[in-house]
């Protein structure tokens, strides 16, 4: 992506909608304001004015202007924001306009955050985490991400950041000011701190292993033995028709999932053929399979029903179906009862709910900064248990350039900053 000149773009949702924001941003951002005849902007004051098209000279909307200068704005160059009436043609026109005002052209998809990232108005992660808001599809996922990009992490990377500057400096120092007085020469201290930075580091990584599970989904797998209920029971807890009922033992052939929100979380279930011995040909294949995603499920429930032989399968939780023929103890359901149903949604909600809440509290969820960060660790690690101070200094710098693929670059500045800042060397 190239990234100079002037960019505009709908920065709303999708028209018709009540209001348009069409925002653009680069140098040009003014005058492109100006080509619309909305001349003298008060920076960050709204202001309702007539778009006059600059190419006719009609009057397309009448809108709320804002303009906002560089370098302190969400792209960290100048800002322009129409927010117009939402109807499509107003849109399409008004950007129609925009592009034929010299240096303003469409927008690349995710070029404004681009933008944001370059001029140092939001880090690599930020911009992730905000990707991520964007993209939640659960409420846990959008509170994950909305603290995410509150800066959760990169208030800790920070943190991590400056220390292994610190502990370079030091290194560093000690090695090339060897005999000023000035210089403290506790080694033993260097190396303890390195350990208690990798240890920091281990720590939110290990915290971080579940992350994916919030995206993943929570996985619950139906099983019991033919005429049970179990794609009954699946279509009730679902309200969908995923799966065939019939009276036929040996219906299911084939697991049926279906994907729901479950007090906020992703939670799939699966229907799977009946288990039963002496099955053959598609039902046994059926029957291998149920006993694949016993093994990759996240809790398994066992449906019983008073007309049915138990199956011999182990179950996380086990549930009394078709109440109305027999009652059972325990959990029961029936498909005539919704309020049984409902019971056994809230049982599961709070199952999943104690599951995933681990994952919901990771603050690592991208392999790019799992990689980035586990790297890290691993060189500070070795900085704290290296001997020599040479080889301990080059195992801060490797983890100096792991961090700055976490951050951006760490220049030889940032290290001489912290050198001069501490010590009174070149006295
Ligand atoms: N009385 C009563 N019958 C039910 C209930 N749930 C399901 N059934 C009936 O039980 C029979 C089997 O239901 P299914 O949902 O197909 O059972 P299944 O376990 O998926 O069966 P297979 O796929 O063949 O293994 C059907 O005739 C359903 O109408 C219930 O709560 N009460
Ligand atoms: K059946
Ligand atoms: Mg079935």
């Amino acid at each position: 992506m190239q990234v100079s000149g002037t960019i505009v773009a709908l920065s709303s949702g999708r028209p018709p909608s009540a209001i348009a924001i069409i925002r653009a941003s680069g140098p040009a951002s003014l005058s492109l304001a100006q080509a619309f005849g909305v001349t003298a902007l008060q920076p960050r004051r709204a202001s309702l004015r007539g778009l006059v098209s600059p190419v006719d000279g009609a009057l397309i909307d009448r809108a709320l202007c804002l303009y906002f200068p560089a370098p302190l704005t969400a792209t960290g160059e100048a800002v322009v924001e129409f927010h117009c009436h939402g109807g499509p043609a107003v849109v399409e026109r008004v950007l129609a306009d925009a592009v034929t005002v010299p240096g303003v052209r469409m927008a690349e998809p995710g070029e404004f955050t681009l933008r944001a990232v370059l001029n140092g108005r939001m880090g690599i992660s930020d911009a992730e985490a905000l990707a991520d808001v964007i993209e939640a599809r659960t409420e846990a996922e959008r509170r994950r991400a909305v603290r995410l990009a509150e800066g959760a992490l990169s208030r800790l990377v920070a943190g991590w950041r400056s220390e292994v500057i610190a502990l370079l400096a030091d290194a560093e120092a000690r090695l090339d000011f060897a005999d000023e007085g000035d210089v403290p020469d506790d080694l033993a201290d260097l190396a303890r701190r390195c350990a208690a930075l990798a240890d920091a580091v281990e720590q939110v990584l290990a915290g971080s292993v579940e992350a994916d599970k919030l995206t993943d989904g929570y996985h619950v797998v139906l099983v019991g033995p033919p005429n049970a209920g179990k794609s009954s029971l699946l279509n009730a807890l679902t309200a969908s028709e995923a799966a065939i009922v019939t009276p036929e033992a040996g219906t299911t052939r084939d697991v049926v999932s279906v994907t729901i929100d479950l007090g906020g979380y992703r939670v799939t279930l699966s229907d799977t053929a009946g288990l039963r011995d002496g099955a053959s040909g598609v039902e046994a294949i059926g029957i291998e399979r149920t006993r694949r995603w016993i093994e990759d499920a996240d809790l398994v429930i066992a449906v019983r029903s008073p007309d049915t032989e138990a199956a011999d399968v182990p179950a996380d939780l086990v549930i009394h179906h078709k109440a109305d023929i027999s009652g059972g103890e325990g959990l029961a359901t029936s498909v005539h009862d919704p309020a049984s149903i409902g019971r056994l949604r809230d049982r599961l909600a709070e199952i999943v709910a104690e599951a995933m809440r681990p994952s919901e509290a990771a603050l690592v969820t991208r392999a790019r900064q799992r990689s980035a960060l586990g790297a890290f660790a691993a060189r500070v690690r070795d900085a704290a248990d290296e001997g020599a101070l040479e080889l301990q200094a080059e195992a801060l710098r490797l983890a100096c350039h792991e961090m700055a693929r976490m951050t951006g670059e760490i220049g030889i500045e940032d290290v001489l900053d912290d050198v001069f800042g501490r010590f009174c060397i070149g006295k």
